[in-house]
């Protein structure tokens, strides 16, 4: 890369080395070609509910899913026109080339078409994040945002580094530039989600926007940390940690058996004994049982027992574990 290209302010850590090797190892254990169209279908609602929640619409994945399926759902027009755009840019998501400005323009005019009359055009006022306790970040004037995005997108273009890496940053670089007058953060997200599809297109089958919400808190506080310390290595610290999460977690469901499922679904929200759950399977056959439903459940972290260090007491009880939730409301 020549001197003259700008360069974002980002650190490797050793951290980060270490995350980017882990999530190749992952990927290289993945059965990508496999991934059923169920979970596809699951993860891509999955990917527009978590993006579109981060910024407070109050759909459910269930009604992502029926708008997806051009049922009528019952909700704010504008929530349900967010959904319905945020569905429309992901279906296009890989006829965009990442390093192409003017597709980045394109693409915000499919997720803010009706919702803002700024659709697919850099913003011409001044543009701010607010935190609790009042602005926690104001943006780069607008008279600088083409300058900047410009900039950015000749990095994107040259930089040699990791897509896991390069993503992070533009993610991260994107947002303090807050290039457009709404919908920064749906975008900044998904135009992530592309470089690493352009990499790696199984990013284009999971689901990292859910894994970003329910880390919601962490996400803020990594932009929030390298703002402060003008190095967003925070930043991409934190997205590997996702991005590695997401893998984690969908390789689980890739790989859990029918059993197993329905062992989720017999616990539920409750704490049952082995007999409850039997009883609840329609299974007679303890060892049958426990081999092909509670062990595996166990082994995987998706199932917990209330006596731990008592497996064999007679008032043990089992649970489902924050894995096993998120699992069962997957399937
Ligand atoms: N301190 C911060 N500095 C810069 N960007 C931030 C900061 N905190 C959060 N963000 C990013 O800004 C996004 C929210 O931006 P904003 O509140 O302006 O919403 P928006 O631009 O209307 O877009 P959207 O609603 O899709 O996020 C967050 O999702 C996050 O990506």
């Amino acid at each position: 890369m020549s001197d003259d290209v700008y360069k974002p302010p980002y650190a490797l850590t050793e951290r980060i080395v270490d995350l980017v090797e882990r999530i190749g190892e992952e990927l290289g254990r993945a059965s990508v070609g496999e991934r059923s169209l169920r979970l596809r279908r699951a993860n891509r609602i999955r990917s527009i509910h978590g993006s579109v929640a981060i910024e407070g619409n109050t759909l459910s994945e269930e009604q992502v899913s029926a708008i997806l399926e051009g049922k009528r759902v019952i909700a704010p027009p504008r929530e349900i026109l967010e959904v319905q755009n945020a569905l429309e840019a992901y279906d296009q998501l890989v006829g965009w080339s990442p390093a192409n400005e003017s597709d980045l323009l394109s693409a915000h005019a499919v997720m803010m078409n009706g919702l803002l009359d700024d659709a697919g055009r850099y913003r011409v006022k001044s543009a701010g994040v607010a935190g609790k306790e009042g602005v926690i970040h104001v943006a780069p004037p607008a008279d600088r945002v083409p300058f900047l995005m410009k900039q950015l997108f000749q990095w994107l273009e040259t930089t040699e580094l990791h897509p896991l890496v390069s993503g992070a940053v533009f993610h991260y670089e994107f947002e303090f530039i807050h290039p457009f007058a709404d919908g920064n953060g749906r975008m900044g997200r998904l135009w992530q989600t592309l470089i690493l599809c352009r990499w790696n297109s199984v990013f284009g089958d999971i689901a990292v926007e859910s894994m970003i919400h329910e880390h919601q808190q962490e996400y803020y506080e990594a932009i929030n940390a390298s703002n402060a310390a003008v190095n967003c290595a925070p930043f991409i610290e934190f997205m590997l940690q996702v991005i590695l999460e997401t893998i984690q977690t969908d390789q689980v469901d890739d790989q859990v058996s029918d059993q197993v499922k329905r062992l989720l679904d017999a616990v539920g929200g409750g704490r049952l004994s082995a007999s409850e759950l039997m009883e609840r399977l329609g299974l007679s056959h303890r060892p049958t049982f426990r081999k092909n439903y509670l062990k595996p459940a166990l082994e995987g972290g998706l199932v917990a027992m209330t006596l731990p260090d008592s497996p064999r007491s007679p008032t043990q009880k089992y649970f489902l574990t924050s894995k096993g939730k998120r699992l069962l409301e997957m399937v």
